[in-house]
Formats: structure tokens, C-alpha cells, sequence
């Protein structure tokens, strides 16, 4: 009999773990970067490329609602991040989101210069960004301060914040609710991308008064490598603001084929072209799981496991330091440490059956997905990594050569 660690008697989300199809012998620590194939997936899939392409051809936009597969699916994605319905959508990627977002925001504050951000941010936020003001002449300065920073950066020549609430490589937790209320006391607005923190975490986004949201589909909502990713404006904004990228779906006649643009009402105005239906699908069909799942028993869970991965790795694996909060509550889902050669010791771990990933230059990451993770497999994947450094076993040539896809 395998071993059951005693925290996964009372789970109350243990029985999730069958929905999923992990590889047998393998502990996937890599969900914050790409979850894993619901089991059920794979057969939808089949059904909407044979059925609804194979024998419905293009009668399936209308029979088998393909055009309204964006918003369908946003709305799946908005109830579990407190967004009303019809101000969610999935659409493009999170860097092309990013950018539409951010066109819209400053848009609405055009007497302002300063797109404020942090070090943080992922990288693709702060390059789209970057472009975009030099796409409009230089008229914004984009300012990049240290997260702890943001809250004190916020003054009255801020257009826009644009967070990331979860830290990619520290997993560190912005308070979207505090820094929201300081963003629009200084009269700024605030966009915030959630790609960490979508089905991670509870998120209120109406709660907390957020202007803009971004996240991707392919992490924790499982949606699948490339899936969409998501897009939310306030209802406050929405038929205020117009996308910079002004395509046909946008439109609030796309079948009329009139010369003039003239945006949609709501949420839809800020789609661009043909939605991606077989990613769509894949992405629709993979948040059933999340259909009676409570938010917060998935952050119950997620604390549970990160603490109990912090406290095996610091007595099993004293050289590695911790690069995380401590404090859970300032955590997203998601615990990193860092070893000069963590790159090779990932290779290691992977090639023993643990899947975590490593972002430059020194950390080791390690993402907790409650849905399809135990404790047990937490103290098993411990296990391993204390026995590859405690052998050295890390040391091999093959483990140092860099992946191009990391
Ligand atoms: C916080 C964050 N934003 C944006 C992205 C990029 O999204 P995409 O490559 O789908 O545009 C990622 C991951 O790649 C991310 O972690
Ligand atoms: N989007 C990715 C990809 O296409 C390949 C490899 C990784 C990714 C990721 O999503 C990386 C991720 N955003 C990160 O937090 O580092």
C-alpha cells in the first residue's frame, strides 16, 4: 500500500485528482505554467473537430454557438475571479490583452503621464507596455519601481498601475484590493494581471473595484498549451473605452461588413478577430472542473501544501533558500528557492519524475495546484530533491545544457 500523508484523510478536494490525466510516476509541481489535460477534455476535443467542424462545417458558428465561445467561456472564467457576467471574455493572449487594456486605460485618463509598474511585473506586461508608449509618440513615461515600492509611487501624475498580483518567480502577493483603493485616490487606474492568480486564489474583481484584468487560460484554469487567455473591464468602463486594435469581431455588426468601425456594447468590443474555437473549446470544456469548486477551500489547500513543502525542503534540503514570502497570506500558489544550480537540479528532479521549472538566474519553482496535488505527493517530491542533493546526483553534464523552452 502507498503511503497517505494524514492531512489527505480530511481533503475535501481529494477526489479531484481523478478528473486529471497525470503521467503515472509522475509529481507535477508546474501547473502555474501549464496546468494539467482534464481527463474529459480530449474526448470534447475529438467531438468538436469531428462533430461540429467535421460534419457541421461552417453551419457550426451558428448550430453549435462557436461565435459566442469567447463570452461563454469569460463568463465561466469571471465566476471565479467575482467579475459580473458579460464583463469577461477569452480571447488573444495575455500580451495582446495587456496591450488592449492599457490603450483603454490611458485612454481614459489622457491628461496624465505616468504608467506606473514593478520589478515583478512579468516581462511581456512591461515590453507590451513599452511599445505602446512609444507607439503613442512618447507622450507616457513607463515607471518600474520595487514591488514594495508601489504603494508610495502612486501620485497624482499616475494614468495607470499595471500589476501583476502574483509574482512569476517569487510568487510574492500583491493586496489588489488596498493598492486598487490608493490607485483611484490619486485619481490613476488600475489594471491587474491575474495570470497567477485565476483559479489559484479568490480573486473579486468587482470587490476590489479593479479597472482592468488579464490572465492567461493555460495555467491554473487548465485550458491547455496556447489556450486564450482572458480579459475583464469594470462595468464601469466598458462602453467607455474602445480596443486599439479595432477588428471586425469587435464590431456590432461584423455580418453587415459596413466600411465604418463602430464597437459592440459590452465586454465583445474588445475582440479582435476569429476566435481560436478548438483552443476555446479545450479551455470551455476544462473549467467543468472548477463548475462546484469553492474558491476557498482551493486556498485552504494551496496554503497547506506550500507550508508543508517549506517546512520538508528546509529540513531536508538546508542548502537551498527560501525566495518566497513566509507569510502564506502574502503567497499566491507557488513556493520558489534558490541554489546557485538550481537549473541543474530541476534537470534532475524532472528526470526523477518531479516537474518544477527554474527561472534565471538561480530559482527553482515550484507551483501547487490544489485540484490534482496531495500532501503526500508533497513529501514524496521532497524526498527526491533532498536525494539528489544529498548525492550530488545533479552533477552530470546533461543536467547543465540549457533548454531553449524553460
Ligand atoms: C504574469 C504573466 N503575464 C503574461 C504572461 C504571458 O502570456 P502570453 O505568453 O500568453 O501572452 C505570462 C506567462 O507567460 C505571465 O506569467
Ligand atoms: N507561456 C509559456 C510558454 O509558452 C512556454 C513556457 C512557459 C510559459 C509560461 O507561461 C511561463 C510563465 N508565464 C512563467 O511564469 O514563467
Amino acid at each position: 500500500m502507498t503511503a497517505q500523508h494524514p492531512s489527505d484523510v480530511q481533503d475535501v478536494l481529494k477526489s479531484r485528482k481523478d478528473a486529471f490525466l497525470i503521467p503515472e510516476g509522475i509529481i507535477y509541481l508546474d501547473g502555474n505554467s501549464l496546468g494539467v489535460l482534464p481527463r474529459h477534455v480530449p474526448a470534447r476535443l475529438n467531438e468538436v473537430v469531428t462533430q461540429e467542424w467535421g460534419a457541421s462545417l461552417i453551419t457550426a458558428w451558428n448550430t453549435h454557438g462557436w461565435i459566442d465561445l469567447p463570452a461563454r467561456t469569460g463568463d465561466r472564467i469571471g465566476k471565479l475571479m467575482g467579475a459580473p457576467a458579460g464583463t469577461c471574455i477569452a480571447c488573444d493572449s495575455t500580451s495582446v490583452n495587456v496591450f488592449k487594456v492599457l490603450s483603454a486605460a490611458l485612454s481614459l485618463r489622457p491628461d496624465r503621464k505616468v504608467i506606473l509598474s514593478d520589478t515583478g511585473n512579468f516581462p511581456t506586461d512591461l515590453y507590451v507596455a513599452s511599445g505602446l508608449k512609444d507607439l503613442l509618440a512618447r507622450r507616457y513615461e513607463l515607471k518600474v519601481v520595487a514591488p514594495e515600492e508601489v504603494r508610495a509611487a502612486i501620485t497624482a501624475d499616475v494614468a495607470v498601475l499595471m500589476l501583476t498580483q502574483v509574482d512569476y518567480r517569487t510568487g510574492r502577493l500583491h493586496d489588489m484590493e488596498d493598492l486598487t483603493r490608493t490607485a483611484h485616490a490619486a485619481g490613476a487606474l488600475a489594471i491587474w494581471d491575474l495570470a497567477h492568480s485565476a483559479g489559484a486564489l479568490p480573486v473579486d474583481l468587482a470587490g476590489a473595484k479593479a479597472d482592468f484584468a488579464v490572465g492567461c487560460g493555460y495555467k491554473y484554469l487548465n485550458g491547455g498549451p496556447g489556450a486564450p487567455a482572458f480579459l475583464y473591464v469594470s462595468p464601469e468602463h466598458l462602453d467607455k473605452v474602445t480596443s486599439p486594435l479595432t477588428g471586425w469581431m469587435g464590431h456590432e455588426a461584423p455580418f453587415a461588413f459596413d466600411l465604418d468601425y463602430r464597437p459592440v456594447s459590452g465586454i465583445g468590443r474588445m475582440t479582435v478577430g476569429t476566435p481560436a474555437v478548438l483552443s476555446l473549446s479545450g479551455l470551455y470544456a476544462a473549467l467543468d472542473l472548477f463548475e462546484d469548486v469553492d474558491m476557498a477551500d482551493i486556498r485552504r489547500k494551496s496554503i497547506s501544501l506550500s507550508e508543508l513543502f517549506i517546512a520538508e525542503v528546509e529540513a531536508r534540503c538546508p542548502r537551498l533558500e527560501l525566495a518566497s514570502p513566509r507569510n502564506p497570506q502574502t503567497r499566491g500558489s507557488q513556493v520558489s528557492f534558490r541554489f546557485k544550480e538550481g537549473y541543474a537540479v530541476m534537470q534532475a528532479l524532472i528526470a526523477r519524475g518531479v516537474i518544477g521549472d527554474f527561472r534565471a538566474p538561480d530559482v527553482m519553482r515550484f507551483g501547487f495546484t490544489p485540484l490534482y496535488l496531495s500532501h503526500q505527493d508533497i513529501i514524496d517530491a521532497v524526498a527526491i530533491l533532498a536525494d539528489i542533493l544529498d548525492t550530488q546526483s545533479w552533477d552530470r553534464p546533461e543536467f547543465k545544457t540549457r533548454a531553449k523552452v524553460t
